[in-house]
C-alpha cells in the first residue's frame, strides 16, 4: 500500500499494552446513572427477576391457601377436645382424626415440594446483589445528580415532571414519561441538588415539592411537611449566600443568576452585562456561561465567521475516498474545527458498542500531577479498545490515516480507542484534550478525532465555548480539531465540553492523535506558533 504512512521505529508511549490491559481488568464498576448501558443491563435483569418473583408469588398464594385448610381442619378437631385425654376413644373423632391426615397430608406434601423448588429461586435473588450487583444509595445519588445538572442547563419544566411528562427549555413540547414525578421525589431531589452544590435545581426542586404538596391529583408518598420547609428556608439562604461569595457558577457549583432575596437581588453587580467573548480566551466563569448557552443550543459565532464557513466533498487525495469522498462540514476555520460525514457505518457503530461495552468502567480525569480522578465534572463510563479488539477497529484507523494525514496507529501515532458511553444527564465540563501534565511533547493529544456511534435527541452536544461552535452528535460523524500548534504549544480556544444528555443514549469513540508520532507526516511551518496545517481544507 503506497499510502500507508512512514511508521517511526520505536512507539511513542510508554503505556504498553501490557499496563493498558491492567486499567482494563479492574474497571471501576460504575455508578448506574453513569451510563445507559448499565441501566439498560439492568432493566433486563430486573425482567427476569420479576417473572422469578411472579411463579414464587403463585407458589406461595398456593401453598399458603393448602396450610390454612390444613390449620382449620386441625382447630376444627381441637374445637371437638382434641386436646383432651381419651379423644381417640370416641368412634367419630378417631374417624375425623384418621380423614385429616390421610386426605390433608398429601396436600400438604404436594404443596411442600413446590416450596423446594422455591429455594432455589430464593438462592438466586441472595446471589444476585453479588454476582450481577443492585443499585445502591450511591447509584441513586448519581441520578439524582444527573436530573439536577439537566435541571441547571436546560430548565426541566417541573410541574409537567409531576403530571408524568418531559418538558424543558431545550424542547418545551411534552413527552410522555407514563410515571409521576412524586412530591416525595421533588423533595428528595432538591435535597440531593443542595448536597452537591447545585443550589438553583436544589430551591427549585425543593419549591416545587411545596406547591404540589397540597395538589391531591399527584400521588404522593409521604414526605415530611416540617422537614421541606426547614430544607427549603435554608437552601434559599445557602443560595444567596453561595452566589454572594462564590459567583453564580464554577466547575464545583451553580446558582441562580439572580439571589432569591428581593434586596439582594437590586444590587448593581447582578445587573452588569456580560459580553459574549470568542476567539479569545476569558475566565473560567466567562467560559462556563457560555459552555451552558451553546449546550442550550444557541450559536454564539458572528456573522464574519459563519459567512466564510462552507461545506464540501473530501477525499484527501486517498485512493480510499476519491471515488467515494465524505460530506464535509466546517465548524471554524483558524482554528479548524470540521465534521466529517459517514466515517462509521451503523453496523459499525453498533459492533464497536458491543464490543466496548464488557469493559466499561467509570470514567476519569487527568489531574495536573498526572493522576486519574473520578469527579463531578465528568460522568459517564469508558472503555479502552485495542486495535485487535474487533475488526472495525484497523479499519477505522486506516481511515483516520487517510483522512487526516498522520500516523494513527496504537502506541505509534496515537492513543488505543477510547469509547465513552454516558448516562442521565452525563457531561464532561469544560476541559482541554492535550495533556498539560505530559512532559514530552511527544505524548501530546496533537489532534482529536471524536466519532459519534449513537444519534441524541436532546441534549449531548460538543461545544467550544471560545469559538462558540456546538455541534449535536449524529451518528457515523467525527468532529476533528487540533489540540497544539506547530510548536506543540496547547491552544487555548480548542477547550470544549459536552452537554448533559437529556434525552436518548450517547455513545462516542476518542481517538487521539499524539503530537510526537507525526514527525513525518505533518510539515513544519515558518511561524511556530502557527495553527496546525490543516489537511482537509
Ligand atoms: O462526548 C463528547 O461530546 C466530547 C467528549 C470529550 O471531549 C472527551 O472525552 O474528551
Ligand atoms: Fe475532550
Amino acid at each position: 500500500d503506497s499510502f500507508a504512512t512512514v511508521r517511526t521505529l520505536r512507539p511513542v508511549s510508554d503505556l504498553t499494552e501490557e499496563t493498558l490491559n491492567k486499567v482494563r481488568q479492574v474497571p471501576l464498576t460504575p455508578p448506574l446513572g453513569t451510563s445507559t448501558y448499565h441501566l439498560t443491563q439492568l432493566l433486563e435483569e430486573e425482567k427476569g427477576a420479576a417473572e422469578r418473583l411472579r411463579a414464587m408469588n403463585e407458589v406461595l398464594e398456593r401453598t399458603q391457601q393448602v396450610v390454612a385448610r390444613y390449620l382449620s381442619s386441625w382447630d376444627a378437631l381441637v374445637a371437638a377436645g382434641a386436646g383432651k385425654e381419651g379423644f381417640t376413644h370416641h368412634p367419630v373423632h378417631a374417624y375425623a382424626l384418621t380423614k385429616h391426615l390421610t386426605l390433608g397430608w398429601p396436600r400438604l406434601e404436594e404443596a411442600m415440594n413446590h416450596l423446594h423448588g422455591l429455594s432455589q429461586d430464593i438462592e438466586w435473588m441472595l446471589r444476585r446483589r453479588g454476582s450481577s450487583g443492585i443499585t445502591t444509595e450511591e447509584d441513586l445519588a448519581s441520578v439524582m445528580s444527573g436530573l439536577a445538572r439537566l435541571h441547571d442547563f436546560y430548565t426541566l419544566n417541573l410541574t409537567a415532571l409531576t403530571h408524568a411528562s418531559l418538558s424543558s427549555h431545550l424542547d418545551p413540547s411534552s413527552i410522555s414519561a407514563g410515571l409521576p414525578v412524586t412530591v416525595w421525589d421533588l423533595h428528595h431531589i432538591g435535597s440531593h441538588a443542595t448536597a452537591v452544590n447545585i443550589w438553583n435545581s436544589g430551591v427549585d426542586f425543593l419549591l416545587a415539592a411545596l406547591d404540589h404538596w397540597h395538589d391531591n391529583n399527584i400521588s404522593h408518598h409521604y414526605t415530611d411537611l416540617h422537614s421541606l420547609t426547614k430544607k427549603l428556608t435554608k437552601a434559599t439562604k445557602m443560595h444567596d449566600q453561595v452566589l454572594e461569595r462564590k459567583g453564580h457558577r464554577s466547575k464545583s457549583h451553580s446558582t441562580h443568576a439572580l439571589p432569591l432575596d428581593k434586596t439582594l437581588a437590586r444590587k448593581k453587580k447582578y445587573h452588569r452585562q456580560q459580553e459574549t467573548m470568542l476567539g479569545q480566551v476569558g475566565s473560567s466563569l466567562q467560559g462556563l456561561d457560555q459552555y451552558v448557552q451553546l449546550c442550550q443550543g444557541n450559536d454564539l459565532r458572528p456573522m464574519n465567521v459563519t459567512s466564510r464557513l462552507y461545506c464540501r466533498y473530501v477525499s484527501n487525495g486517498s485512493p480510499l475516498y476519491v471515488i467515494g469522498p465524505l460530506k464535509m462540514e466546517v465548524h471554524y476555520l483558524r482554528p479548524y474545527v470540521v465534521t466529517l460525514m459517514g466515517v462509521v457505518g451503523v453496523q459499525e457503530a453498533q459492533e464497536v458498542q458491543k464490543t466496548a461495552a464488557v469493559f466499561l468502567g467509570e470514567s476519569s480525569t487527568v489531574q495536573h500531577n498526572g493522576r486519574s480522578r473520578v469527579g463531578p465534572q465528568r460522568t459517564s463510563s469508558t472503555a479502552w479498545l485495542w486495535e485487535h479488539d474487533s475488526p472495525q477497529l484497523p479499519r477505522l484507523t486506516q481511515r483516520i490515516e487517510h483522512l487526516l494525514g498522520v500516523n494513527a496507529q496504537q502506541h505509534y501515532g496515537a492513543e488505543a480507542y477510547q469509547v465513552v458511553n454516558y448516562g442521565v444527564g452525563g457531561h464532561y465540563s469544560v476541559h482541554h484534550d492535550a495533556l498539560s501534565n505530559t512532559p514530552y511533547l511527544q505524548f501530546h493529544r496533537f489532534a482529536t478525532f471524536l466519532i459519534y456511534l449513537t444519534d441524541v435527541p436532546q441534549g449531548g452536544r460538543t461545544v467550544f465555548p471560545w469559538l462558540g461552535v456546538g455541534v449535536a452528535p449524529q451518528r457515523g460523524s467525527a468532529l476533528v480539531w487540533f489540540n497544539v500548534d506547530h510548536a506543540g504549544v496547547w491552544d487555548p480556544l480548542l477547550e470544549h465540553g459536552a452537554c448533559p444528555v437529556l434525552l436518548g443514549d450517547k455513545w462516542v469513540i476518542n481517538k487521539w492523535i499524539f503530537y510526537g508520532g507525526q514527525t513525518l507526516q505533518v510539515p513544519c511551518q515558518l511561524q511556530p506558533h502557527a495553527h496546525v496545517a490543516r489537511p482537509l481544507l
